[in-house]
C-alpha cells in the first residue's frame, strides 16, 4: 500500500474530492474528522484543553463540549493560543491517523488518501506520501463557498486562510493539481484521471517488497541471535 496526500486551503474542495474518491472505492483518512473526534468530552485532549490556562470555561458549552466557534475566534486571532491548541491536539490526530493507515495496510489496500488541510504546513506524514494532490480555487470562490456552508464572516475566512501556506506555494509542491473553479462534474473528470494514474501505479509492490524484506531480516536476526545464545550455553 502507498499513501497519497490530499490538501488545499480552506474551502477549496478537499471534502468534495474525497467524496468522489470514496465513491470510486478509495479509502479516505480525514484529518478534520479525526480532529473533531479527539476532542470529544472526556478524551485525553479534551481534558488537557479544559485544564489548560489558555482556554477557560468560556470555551466549553453547557454540555461540556468544546465550543468550536469560541475556540476558532481565539486561535485564529492569536498565534500563541493556536500553537498551544495544536500541541495538544496534533499528536492525538497523528496517532489515530497512523492506526487507521496500519489497519488499511493489513487489509491489503492498493493506496489510501490522507485528506489533511495542513499537510505541507504541519504534517509529519508528508515525507511518507508517494504523491500529493493539491486542490485549488480562487479566493473569491473559497469565500463564497465557505459562506454558504457556515456563518463565518469574510474576515474570519480570510484570517483562517492567512494562517495557511499560500495556494501558489502548495501548487508548486504538488504532484497533481485539481482546479476546482468550475462545476463539480468538471472536477470529477480531473479526479477520475488522477485515480486512473494511481490505480495503474505499481509502487505498492515496491512498498510490499521493502516491508517483506524488513520482516525477513528481523526474523532472521532473531533466529540467528537465539541460535548463537544456545550454542554458547
Ligand atoms: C480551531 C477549531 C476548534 C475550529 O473548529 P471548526 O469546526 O470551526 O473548523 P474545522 O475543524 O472544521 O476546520 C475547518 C478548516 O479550518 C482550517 N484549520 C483548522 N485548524 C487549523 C489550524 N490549526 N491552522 C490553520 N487552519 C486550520 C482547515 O482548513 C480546516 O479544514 C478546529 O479547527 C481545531 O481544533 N483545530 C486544531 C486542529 C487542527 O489543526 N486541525 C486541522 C486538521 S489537522
Ligand atoms: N466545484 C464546486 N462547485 C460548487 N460548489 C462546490 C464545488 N466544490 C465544492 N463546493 C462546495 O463548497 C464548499 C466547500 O467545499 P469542501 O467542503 O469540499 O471544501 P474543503 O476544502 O473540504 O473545506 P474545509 O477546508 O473547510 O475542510 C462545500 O459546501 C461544497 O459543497
Amino acid at each position: 500500500m502507498f499513501l497519497v496526500g490530499l490538501t488545499g486551503s480552506i474551502g477549496t474542495g478537499k471534502s468534495t474530492i474525497s467524496q468522489i474518491l470514496l465513491s470510486l472505492g478509495v479509502p479516505i483518512i480525514d484529518a478534520d474528522a479525526i480532529a473533531r473526534d479527539v476532542v470529544l468530552p472526556n478524551t485525553k485532549a479534551w481534558k488537557r484543553i479544559r485544564d489548560s490556562p489558555v482556554f477557560g470555561p468560556e470555551y466549553f458549552t453547557a454540555e461540556g463540549e468544546l465550543d468550536r466557534n469560541a475556540v476558532a475566534k481565539k486561535v485564529f486571532a492569536d498565534e500563541n493560543s493556536r500553537i498551544h491548541l495544536e500541541r495538544i491536539v496534533h499528536p492525538e490526530i497523528r496517532a489515530e491517523m497512523i492506526r487507521k493507515i496500519i489497519r488499511h495496510a493489513f487489509q491489503g489496500r492498493h493506496f489510501v488518501v490522507l485528506d489533511v488541510p495542513l499537510l505541507f504546513e504541519k504534517s509529519p506524514l508528508l515525507p511518507f506520501c508517494h504523491k500529493v494532490i493539491v486542490v485549488t480555487c480562487s479566493r473569491q470562490k473559497q469565500i463564497e463557498r465557505v459562506k454558504i456552508r457556515s456563518k463565518w464572516t469574510d474576515e474570519e475566512i480570510i484570517r483562517r486562510t492567512d494562517t495557511q501556506m499560500p495556494q501558489d506555494e502548495k501548487i508548486k509542491r504538488a504532484n497533481y493539481v485539481i482546479d476546482n473553479n468550475g462545476t463539480i462534474s468538471q472536477t470529477e473528470v480531473q479526479v477520475k484521471k488522477i485515480y486512473a494514474l494511481l490505480k495503474a501505479s505499481k509502487f505498492h509492490w515496491i512498498v510490499r517488497g521493502v516491508f517483506a524484506t524488513g520482516v525477513l531480516l528481523l526474523v532472521g536476526s532473531i533466529w540467528a541471535f537465539v541460535a548463537f545464545i544456545r550454542w554458547i550455553l
